[in-house]
This record gives C-alpha cells, sequence and structure tokens, in this order.
C-alpha cells in the first residue's frame, strides 16, 4: 500500500512537494519520504528528538489517561521526596514512571494507525486496540504494587512512630 494523506479529502503521497507545504504536516510541512530516509539529508538528530517530543506531547493533549499517568508521577515524585525513599526505591519508581507513559504512547500510535487503516468497525482493528490498552493495564498494575512496596513502609513508619 502507498503511503498517503488525506488533505483537503484528496489522497496524495506523502513525498508530493505540494503536500509538504501543506498545513497538518508539522510547522514546516516535514514529511519524510523513502528517498529522505535513503539520503538521511533532512533529518538530524535534533529532528529526531523534535519529533519525539511532538509525540509525548501528542499523547499528553489527547490521551486522558496520559494526564492521570503524569498526576501520578508527580505524585510519586513529591512522596519520594517526603517519604526518603532509598536509591533502589528510587530506581524502581523511576522505571514505573518512564514505563507507563512509555506503553500508553505505543498505545496512542497504534490507536492512530488502526483509525488511519480501518477507520469503521474491524474485528482485528478492536483485537489491536483492546489487546494494547491491556498491555497499558498491566503496566499500571505492576507500578500500583511497586508503589505499595516502596511507599506504604516508610509511609507507616512516619504515621506510627
Ligand atoms: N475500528 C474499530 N473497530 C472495532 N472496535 C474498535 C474500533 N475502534 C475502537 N474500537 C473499540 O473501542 C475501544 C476504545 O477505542 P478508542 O480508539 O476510543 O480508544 P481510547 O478510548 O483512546 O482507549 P484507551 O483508553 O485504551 O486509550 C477499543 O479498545 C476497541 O474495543
Amino acid at each position: 500500500m502507498n503511503a498517503s494523506n488525506a488533505v483537503g479529502g484528496e489522497n496524495r503521497p506523502v513525498g508530493d512537494p505540494e503536500v509538504r507545504d501543506e498545513p497538518g504536516f508539522g510547522e514546516e510541512g516535514f514529511v519524510r519520504n523513502e528517498a529522505d530516509k535513503a539520503s538521511h539529508s533532512r533529518f538530524s538528530l535534533v529532528n529526531a528528538f523534535a519529533c519525539a517530543i511532538s509525540g509525548l506531547l501528542y499523547a499528553l493533549k489527547t490521551q486522558r489517561n496520559m494526564k492521570i499517568h503524569v498526576a501520578a508521577a508527580v505524585l510519586a515524585v513529591i512522596l519520594g521526596f517526603v517519604l526518603a525513599i532509598d536509591p533502589l526505591s528510587w530506581a524502581a519508581v523511576a522505571v514505573c514512571i518512564a514505563l507507563v507513559p512509555a506503553v500508553e504512547c505505543v498505545n496512542t500510535a497504534l490507536e492512530s494507525v488502526v483509525d488511519l487503516v480501518s477507520p469503521g468497525y474491524a474485528d482485528l482493528a478492536k483485537h489491536a486496540k483492546d489487546c494494547a490498552a491491556g498491555a497499558v493495564l498491566l503496566c499500571a498494575i505492576g507500578s500500583l504494587i511497586v508503589a505499595c512496596a516502596v511507599f506504604l513502609p516508610p509511609a507507616f513508619a512516619l504515621f506510627c512512630q
């Protein structure tokens, strides 16, 4: 299947120079096609970071769950300082803080691709989205267990002394 887009209801290849200048393709109409990838001419490390940050911001803006993950991460960091957790506990908290939003980003990416290729109902689309949501749920449950293991003992010690 050829990569294409539907600006203004038309389907044209993403490498079409006219498409690059149209709204909806980044502020500078930035789109990479196969020729760009082969030449590596237009894609610096800064571009790569900018795209990654743009993806994180997109997920944060559009996904309610992402906002919840970020709020939980902020709460975990505050609790970590208040309860003076040890370095190993900080490492466990840091892994959870990175892992859950990362999986949510992958979930968001998968939802976007599914919506692109299957705008109407399809059993496979349902399974794909449900599995991705399941992955987020598993990570969130694991992180909750880690949070209980890390924060509950020092919290009890603090309030029961
Ligand atoms: N094209 C489709 N075909 C079949 N079922 C779909 C389709 N799109 C969505 N669904 C069903 O609706 C659910 C919610 O999909 P939606 O795209 O609204 O994700 P969401 O509300 O952002 O979910 P999440 O909370 O996991 O981010 C999916 O898990 C799936 O069961």
